[in-house]
């Protein structure tokens, strides 16, 4: 039985992907091969010699050890835009509560209650509503800082509303510039895409080179009454900068799904608690992917969106040479493939197929074998100097 320890609610449409007979799936798995969670902070004492794998069902890793994971061998998995709609549609809303006074508007109209002449009700919104008026978005121009999953399909959002839109990402991959609408203008320098914007929304991780990217110079250098929206991560954004820019009126409007208490109480901020991706949805289309991906990596050993191991996958051959297949992970020094390979050489183990990628300081290799390694040969590999975790699969 393979063993997934889960943290959060985790949608039964991505636990339901774990069949019974090959799987035990709950919170109370002890000696796990892998944990699957969603915004649990996890911390690298939580995980025991036997995990293998981490899933997040999200987006952001932030709450995952990453670096320790990599270090002991164990892949961090996440769900690259599967919650992506659900953020965008969130985004409009936020741009649409901090551009009309749909809000104060009701607060108003809660305080009738109570009246009871539907006429006096009527002449009395046509008397007030005038302190309730907005502006469009149509016309307005929109930056967006990080033009990943979200990013573009917020930019397709706002060009079809008739917005300019602006984008900035020094690390835009090849993949993610091949989504993007061709009508956003690329802006080089964030100064200058703030300066020039009516909206600014944050959709890139939180890095060590994105913590505090939206600071007290940043804010000044706003184009004066910008609204900020960060659906991102609250790290990314200098809270007392906000307050700051929000007191000078550098800042008309922060709508933030990451309340701090600072921001709690204001006419000016919009406060929503952490639900851009609270989506029955998005739950589930991440749940799902997380599921797949760690069941394809148990099962097979291969390894799709993950966020620091490399992208691989071989084919299991079929019929009778299906054989046995290792994965062996180590560190990516020169010399250790032949190594391994001379290892199953020595125990007379034939390989039918491999594959070796590495990525920074890890390398993988997946090698299928016509006949089952003997323990002792298992044992030799994982005791070669720079081996950090093999597993027979
Ligand atoms: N509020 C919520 O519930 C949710 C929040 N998120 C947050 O949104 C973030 C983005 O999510 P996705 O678009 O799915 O990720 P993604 O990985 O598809 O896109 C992130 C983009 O940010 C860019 N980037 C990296 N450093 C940058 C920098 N210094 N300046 C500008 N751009 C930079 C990357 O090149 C990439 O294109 C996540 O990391 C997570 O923190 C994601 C989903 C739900
Ligand atoms: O699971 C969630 O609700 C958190 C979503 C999120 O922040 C992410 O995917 O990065």
């Amino acid at each position: 039985m393979l063993k997934i320890r889960t943290y959060n609610q985790i949608s039964d449409k991505g636990i339901s992907r774990f069949s019974t007979t090959r799987y035990q799936v709950d919170a109370t798995q002890n000696q796990a091969d892998a944990v699957l969670l969603r915004s649990h902070k996890l911390s690298a004492d939580e995980l025991e010699d036997s995990i293998k794998a981490v899933a997040r069902a999200g987006a952001g890793v932030n709450n995952v050890p990453v670096a320790q994971c990599t270090e002991r061998g164990i892949v961090v998995f996440n769900t690259p835009g599967a919650n992506a709609n659900a953020v965008k549609e969130l985004v409009l809303t936020g741009m649409l509560l901090a551009s009309r006074g749909i809000l104060p508007g009701m607060q108003f109209i809660s305080t009738l209650a109570g009246m009871q002449d539907n006429g006096e009700l009527s002449k009395l919104m046509e008397t007030e509503k005038k302190r309730f008026a907005g502006n469009e978005l149509a016309g307005r121009t929109l930056g967006i800082i990080g033009l990943g999953a979200i990013g573009s399909m917020v930019a397709g959002m706002a060009i079809d509303l008739g917005m300019t839109v602006l984008g900035y990402d020094p690390a835009l991959s090849v993949d993610a510039a091949w989504r993007l609408p061709n009508q956003v203008h690329k802006i080089e320098n964030l100064s200058a895409l703030v300066a020039n914007s009516d909206y600014v929304t944050l959709h890139l991780p939180v890095l060590d080179s994105t913590r505090g990217l939206v600071n007290a110079d940043l804010v000044a250098s706003m184009k004066p009454g910008l609204c900020l929206l960060n659906f991102a991560r609250d790290e990314i954004v200098d809270t007392a900068a906000v307050v700051a820019g929000l007191n000078s009126g550098q800042l008309r409007t922060y709508v933030s799904d990451f309340p701090r208490y600072e921001l709690i109480g204001r006419d000016d901020v919009i406060l929503m608690p952490h639900i851009g991706a609270s989506t029955a949805e998005a739950e589930e289309n991440c749940a799902v992917m997380a599921a797949e991906q760690l069941k394809d990596f148990l099962e097979n050993g291969n390894i799709r969106n993950s966020v620091n191991f490399p992208l691989l996958s071989l084919e299991r051959v079929s019929g009778a040479e299906s054989g046995t297949r290792l994965a062996v992970t180590n560190k990516n020094v020169p010399g250790m493939l032949g190594k391994i390979l001379s290892l199953l050489a020595d125990q007379n183990i034939n390989v039918v197929d491999m594959i070796n990628k590495s990525r920074g300081e890890i390398a993988y290799n997946l090698i299928d074998l016509a006949s089952p390694p003997s323990e002792a040969a298992v044992s030799a590999i994982a005791a070669t100097d720079d081996v950090i975790k093999v597993t027979v699969l």
